[in-house]
């Protein structure tokens, strides 16, 4: 049977309610300790694998597309798409680990809608998701499956904060430490049981994560680090995105107190207490991007989407072409 098998994996952004830097590595990387919660926007991932003549891992053949209003410039030149990166190295780790036959080849349509360069996590969350669909065809195809604790190291291998949208995917919860590598799923409890609603603003510039954690490294010893900490914002990191993208200044002065940053940048975020509040927060953004003469590439109010990568088409059989 030569018709491709095909299934589809959701691919949510994040936002870091809480992001402490605890300090700088011997490696270059930094110790955090940085609450994160999956929200409405979605990147999705469609892939189908096709029976090929079998070849090396290492000569997979994966042909990646992308779509969606947030393929930009920058997400296309990428050198190699942090999706096609995962799916490799699923490939390639099973084939170590089992000897598994690669007598396929790959397709994956990424539609990206989760602005890049913003601190939501997408190339993160869509490496994510491309290793969870192409996992369920592999084992489809194959009958070969890696265990889920290899997958997730797997992923920490292509980035720090990739594992969070596998290890929380039934929740969409969790505190990551270490790298950010390191996660505790969290599940809704009492008073956080309800999902939670934010105003969302995305500028229209990004910040460049190796940039605002090296404007960090300049700017922090360890009082540096103590005297953040102590500051009214929630991220350790909003003067090192302030220094690299300055234009973020006049967001946090129009925008008020109430907003904070999600990881490196440029998404701000403000938590709303109710439907009204959320509606009166993105007003006063809407006004907010008026006042500055400046167009946001998102804004609008979204709320816990309440899982991680997701799984929403299982493997089937498709008639042959695109579906
Ligand atoms: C800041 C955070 C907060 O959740 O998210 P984003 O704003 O990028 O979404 C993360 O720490 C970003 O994680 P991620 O985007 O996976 O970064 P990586 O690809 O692992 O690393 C990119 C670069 O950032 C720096 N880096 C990253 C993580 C970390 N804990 N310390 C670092 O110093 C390193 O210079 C590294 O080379
Ligand atoms: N699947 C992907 N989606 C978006 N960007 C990607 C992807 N793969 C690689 N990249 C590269 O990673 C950069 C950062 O992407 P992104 O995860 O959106 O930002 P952030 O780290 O701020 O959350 C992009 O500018 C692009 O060069």
């Amino acid at each position: 049977m030569n018709a491709p098998l095909v299934a589809t994996a959701l691919a949510p952004a994040k936002l870091n309610t809480t992001l402490r830097v605890l300090g700088r590595r011997a490696d270059g990387f930094h110790e955090l300790d940085t609450s994160m919660v999956c929200i409405g926007p979605c990147d999705v991932v469609e892939a189908r694998l096709r029976p090929a003549p079998p070849r090396p891992a290492h000569d997979l053949v994966v042909r990646l597309a992308l779509e969606g209003s947030a393929a930009t410039d920058d997400v296309r030149a990428a050198p190699q798409n942090l999706a096609e990166r995962a799916a490799r190295a699923y490939v390639e780790a099973l084939e170590r680990r089992t000897g598994l036959c690669v007598d396929f080849a790959l397709e994956l349509d990424l539609v990206k809608n989760v602005p890049s360069r913003a601190g939501l996590g997408g190339a993160s969350s869509d490496a994510a998701a491309a290793l969870l669909v192409v996992r369920d065809l592999v084992l489809v195809h194959s009958g070969q499956v890696l265990a889920w604790a290899d997958c997730l190291d797997e992923l920490a291998e292509l980035g720090s904060d990739t594992v969070f949208f596998a290890a929380a995917r039934f929740t969409g919860r969790g505190r990551a430490t270490g790298r950010g590598e390191r996660v505790e799923v969290l599940s809704r409890t009492g008073v956080e049981r309800e999902r939670g609603r934010f105003a969302l603003v995305v500028p229209d510039v990004g910040c460049s994560t190796p940039s605002v954690y090296a404007a960090f490294a300049l700017g922090s010893g360890p009082a540096a680090v103590g005297a953040l900490a102590a500051s009214s914002f929630a991220n350790d990191l909003v003067d090192a995105a302030r220094a690299v993208e300055p234009v973020l200044d006049e967001w946090f002065e129009a925008l008020g107190p109430r907003f904070d940053l999600s990881g490196s940048g440029s998404a701000l975020f403000a938590r709303a207490t109710d439907a009204d509040d959320a509606a009166e927060l993105v007003d006063q953004a809407r006004r907010a991007a008026e006042r500055l003469g400046r167009t946001p590439r998102w804004c609008g109010v979204t709320t816990e989407c309440g899982h991680g990568v997701r799984l929403v088409r299982a493997p089937r059989r498709s008639s042959g072409g695109r579906p």
